[in-house]
Formats: C-alpha cells, sequence, structure tokens
C-alpha cells in the first residue's frame, strides 16, 4: 500500500492521490459545533461488553508508524448499538511535547491535547475487521478527549512499555487490564456521527460515538507518550518522531451530530 504521513509531500493534502476516499464526502475528524447539534432522546448509555480483560491475557502494544495501538479480543463489544460491534484495537492521537493540542475532533473550538479511539466491527455481519472495514455499516469507533491533569493509572499501564515500542513495527505483550477504566465515567453523554476512517483509506465506514467527558493524563505522562515514539524504523539512519499525528477537521457538509445529553 503507499505511504502517508501527517506532514510533508505525503502529508494529508496528497492523501487522495492513492486514496480517493480521503477526497469524499462523509469524511472524519469533523469540528463538533452547537450549530450542527441535535438533542435525540433515543441515543442511550453505550453498554459494553467483556471490557475488564484479566492480567493473565496478553495484549500485544504496537507502533504501527502512524501510532500506538494496542489489539484487543473480538469477544469485547458494544450491545447498544443498532447492531453488536466487536473490538479490534485502540489507539491514540496526540500533539507534540511543546504543543498539547493533538485531538483529531474540535468541541466548540476546542482541541484537546490527544483523543483515544477504540475501534469495533460490525460482527453480527463481518466475520472480521478487514471485511467490515470498506462497509457503510462496517465499523464503529468510541472516541474519548484526553486532557493534561490527574495521573492515569490506566494509561500507565501500557505507557510504562513504550521504550519497548520506540520504533516502526516493534511491538511487545502487555499484561490485560480493564480497558473500561481508560474511558471516561459517564458513558450516557456523547456525540454521534456518521463519518470515516481517519486515516488512510478512509472509508465512510464508521459510526462515530465521542464522549462528552475528557479523561486526564499527567503531563509527564503525556510527554512521554509525545516523545517516545518514533514512525522510522530501528535501522532507519534518519529517525523520524511519532507526534502531530492527526487528521485536520473535514467539510460536515449538511451532516447532523446527534448528541445524547440536554445541558
Ligand atoms: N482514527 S481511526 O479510528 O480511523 C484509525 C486510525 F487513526 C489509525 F491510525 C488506525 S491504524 O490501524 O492504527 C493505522 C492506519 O490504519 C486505524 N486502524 C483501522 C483502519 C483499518 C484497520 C484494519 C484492521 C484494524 C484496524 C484498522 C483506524 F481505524
Ligand atoms: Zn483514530
Amino acid at each position: 500500500a503507499a505511504k502517508w504521513t501527517y506532514f510533508g509531500p505525503e502529508g494529508e493534502h496528497h492523501w487522495p492521490k492513492h486514496f480517493p476516499y480521503c477526497g469524499g464526502s462523509f469524511q472524519s475528524p469533523i469540528h463538533i459545533s452547537s450549530d450542527l447539534l441535535r438533542f435525540d432522546p433515543a441515543l442511550g448509555p453505550i453498554v459494553l461488553h467483556n471490557y475488564d480483560l484479566s492480567p493473565r491475557e496478553q495484549l500485544t502494544l504496537g507502533n504501527n508508524g502512524h501510532s500506538v495501538q494496542i489489539s484487543l479480543p473480538s469477544r469485547m463489544y458494544i450491545s447498544s448499538l443498532p447492531h453488536r460491534y466487536s473490538a479490534a484495537q485502540l489507539h491514540f492521537h496526540w500533539g507534540s511535547a511543546g504543543r498539547p493540542m493533538g485531538s483529531e475532533h474540535m468541541v466548540n473550538n476546542k482541541q484537546y491535547a490527544g483523543e483515544m479511539h477504540v475501534v469495533h466491527f460490525n460482527s453480527e455481519k463481518y466475520p472480521n475487521m478487514s471485511v467490515a472495514v470498506d462497509k457503510s455499516d462496517g465499523l464503529a469507533v468510541l472516541g474519548v478527549f484526553i486532557e493534561i491533569g490527574e495521573f492515569s493509572p490506566a494509561f500507565e499501564t501500557f505507557l510504562k512499555f513504550l521504550n519497548g515500542i520506540k520504533y516502526r513495527d516493534q511491538k511487545v505483550q502487555v499484561p490485560g487490564f480493564n480497558i473500561r477504566d481508560l474511558l471516561p465515567t459517564r458513558l450516557d453523554e456523547y456525540y454521534r456521527y456518521d463519518g470515516s476512517l481517519t486515516t488512510p483509506p478512509c472509508y465512510p465506514s464508521v459510526l462515530w460515538t465521542l464522549f462528552r467527558s475528557p479523561v486526564t493524563i499527567s503531563r509527564s505522562q503525556f510527554v512521554s507518550l509525545a516523545t517516545a515514539l518514533f514512525s522510522s524504523h530501528a535501522q532507519d539512519s534518519t529517525p523520524v518522531p511519532l507526534n502531530g499525528n492527526f487528521r485536520k477537521p473535514q467539510q460536515a457538509d449538511s451532516r447532523v451530530v446527534l448528541v445524547s445529553f440536554k445541558q
């Protein structure tokens, strides 16, 4: 597949050349501004199953050159969406140590320090992520805004392993933990809209759920996420730092953002 980056000649303005959907409609992220919002009383709390993974279970923590990702077992799933959506992986988007503004979605002109995405696929209709990834009802992603504040013990369970995956394609096994602890307390307050993958191939296949409440990590936790990783391979002569891995907001066009809360 063609190479793509967040900066320079293979940056986001060039993505449509090799990935046509990136220049299409229903793209993500978007700027969630109050004029797009419509309260929907039918939007109930997000219901998660099997998110509490045993420490005896090993998860693969990897640097894929675009983000740090944790593979997730497909027995983890969401039951409160139109179909059952099973977990595939989670990953992060962040700014840089000097510029802690790296969320992909923005809310009323606020860009958060980072954003976590828990990627799920429609396991009722499709056998796996690869088949589901380009289907209009294929994916559901839970988005969590990350702010700098209180130290997060949950984030620390994997941040402490980052030095083992400094370079592209490096992977380590980490003990399972309760993935629910990475999410905010309120799973009943969120924004909902139809969008896309925010990386190539940008398929318009994602039902987005963005929780209203951010989670916090400490400044030193943020700095280690923003400075530990490289998008280049270990043997490459010039190391390329991995940061600023967020796509800019795309046109909302006539899309409405449903919201599950009134105030
Ligand atoms: N912001 S986002 O949620 O749109 C999103 C990403 F931002 C992102 F970086 C990745 S990735 O796999 O880490 C690297 C590029 O695919 C994925 N990975 C998805 C896309 C394709 C695929 C296939 C198998 C497992 C996960 C994914 C992703 F869905
Ligand atoms: Zn993402």
